[in-house]
């Protein structure tokens, strides 16, 4: 049995995590740990052997820290992590010699949608992304959306059109947010949980990739797949898709 610790138990994620860890076959919930817990503690005490995070970016790196001190895998769904934030992870699972994974997104199709819009930034260079989450989101643009833009960044063969100067902008911000050159739309409503739109544009022609996750259940099955290949992890692993 995989023993899993969650950090962040009482959130929309971590309960849905909880339940579905209780549910699957092979692993086990040993501590359920909130705001103001001692986490090396709750870890040492419950023997956890995978910390499952979705808490909030402040919180997730100092959870992250703790976990691989304690030699407890920590996979981690919470977004608004830097890239500085990534590069200390990267070393302190070479110092600890712990592995861990950050997925920004565990929802299956959301990840074949970033591959899928890797594969046609080959060949269209002009896209731009619209993200549109609940309103209780508390970071933007979302961590899909980051990992979409530099998906397609590293992709992308031909040279996109200029974009308007944002001195045109009438109203700041109209244009979007530009990650490593792709301009993202953050739209927070009542009625969204998290959906994302790619809209290639061309000659003549346009693309659009779409995914919804209606509810949270959509992310529990990555997030079972990844506690299952936990033991294999090396270093730091950036994406569920490294584990598909
Ligand atoms: N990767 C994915 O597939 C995915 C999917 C959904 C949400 N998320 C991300 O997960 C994160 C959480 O989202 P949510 O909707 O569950 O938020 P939420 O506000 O419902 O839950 C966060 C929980 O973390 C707790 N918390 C904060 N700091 C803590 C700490 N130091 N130790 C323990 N618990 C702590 C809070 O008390 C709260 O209960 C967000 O960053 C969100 O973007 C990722
Ligand atoms: O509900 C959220 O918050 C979500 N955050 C992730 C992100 O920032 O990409 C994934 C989808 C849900």
């Amino acid at each position: 049995m995989i023993k899993v610790a969650v950090t962040g138990a009482l959130g929309r994620m971590g309960s849905e995590v909880v339940r579905a860890v209780q549910a699957a076959e092979g692993m086990e919930i040993v501590a359920q740990i909130e705001l103001g817990d001692n986490l090396a503690d709750e870890l040492k005490y419950s023997d956890a052997q995978v910390m499952v995070d979705f808490t909030i970016p402040a919180s997730a790196l100092a959870n992250i820290r703790t976990a691989l001190a304690s030699k407890v895998i920590p996979i981690v769904g919470t977004s608004g992590l830097s890239p500085a934030d990534l590069d200390e992870i990267r070393g302190l699972c070479e110092t600890h010699q712990t592995a861990c994974l950050i997925a920004p997104n565990f929802a299956i199709g959301a990840l074949l949608m970033m591959q899928f819009a890797a594969q046609a930034a080959k060949y269209l260079p002009d896209v731009e992304i619209i993200e549109l989450h609940h309103e209780k989101k508390v970071d933007a643009p979302s961590g899909t959306a980051v990992k979409t833009a530099q998906m397609i960044a590293a992709a992308r063969t031909g040279t996109p059109i200029p974009r308007p100067e944002t001195a045109f902008e009438s109203h700041a911000g109209a244009t979007g947010a530009e990650v490593d050159g792709v301009p993202v739309h953050s739209v927070r409503l009542p009625g969204f949980v998290a959906s994302q739109e790619i809209i290639f544009g061309a000659q003549g022609q346009r693309l659009s990739l779409r995914h919804d996750s209606l509810d949270r259940t959509s992310f529990m099955p990555g997030v079972v797949l990844a506690i299952q290949k936990s033991a294999s992890l090396k270093g730091l692993t950036y994406g569920l898709e490294n584990l598909l």
